[in-house]
């Protein structure tokens, strides 16, 4: 079984696509490092008081980014470290963007194209794969978000196999980052 990083200095914030497994893995993530789990999009429906489809039907997307700012901010610098999921959108948004950098190690749980589809076939509660068809609405946003995901700390392939080894390649990628991150540190404070 992988290490389990000994010193987590900040909040755990998982980004990627939709169907990448942020919720899962991070669920998972959450029960072997010993820390809370939060998902953002379940803290969303929380405050809205409705369903993530309910928002974007009743009030549209750019309201519903706005929503998602102001709660994944409130759980950053509110929340005891946890480990967080965010939807795939969130990363995208500048000012969110510059909330999780700030306050989080990013991790982008990077997927292909046949393996996304075949993650978000499982539930049909994510709106903007109704706004087209699945594969072309995903293609488009991997052209337009990957760019972006690339700026997280940390990236990791989920390839297709169970979710608790997509897990034990989180908890290695994170204990190296951590472990630069800290020699670094040491080198600054000594020179
Ligand atoms: N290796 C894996 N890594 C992550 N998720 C996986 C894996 N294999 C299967 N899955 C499944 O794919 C789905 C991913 O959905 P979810 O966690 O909701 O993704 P996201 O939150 O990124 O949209 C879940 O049903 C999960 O159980
Ligand atoms: O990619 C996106 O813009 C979205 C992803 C969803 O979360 P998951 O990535 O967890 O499916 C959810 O926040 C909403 O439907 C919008
Ligand atoms: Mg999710």
């Amino acid at each position: 079984m992988t290490m389990v990083p000994k010193h987590i200095p900040k909040t755990i914030a998982l980004v990627g696509l939709m169907g990448a497994g942020k919720s899962a893995v991070g669920r998972r993530l959450a029960a072997r490092m010993g820390l809370p789990f939060i998902d953002a999009d379940t803290a969303i429906e929380e405050a809205a008081g409705c369903t993530i489809e309910e928002i974007f039907a009743r009030h549209g997307e750019p309201e519903f980014r706005d929503g998602e700012r102001r709660v994944i901010q409130r759980l950053l610098e509110s929340e005891p470290l946890h480990v967080l999921a965010t939807g795939g959108g969130a990363f995208v948004n500048v000012q969110t963007r510059a909330r999780l950098k700030q306050h989080a190690v990013t991790i982008w749980l990077r997927a292909d194209l046949e393996t996304l589809l075949e993650r978000v076939a499982k539930r049909s509660n994510r709106p903007l794969l109704k706004q087209g068809d699945p594969r072309a609405v995903l293609e488009k946003l991997i052209a337009d978000r990957y760019p972006i995901y690339a700026e997280a700390d940390i990236v990791v392939d989920t390839a297709p196999g169970p979710v608790e080894e997509t897990v034990d390649r989180v908890l290695a990628a994170l204990t190296g980052f951590l472990d630069r991150e800290e020699t670094l540190t040491e080198r600054t404070a000594a020179s």
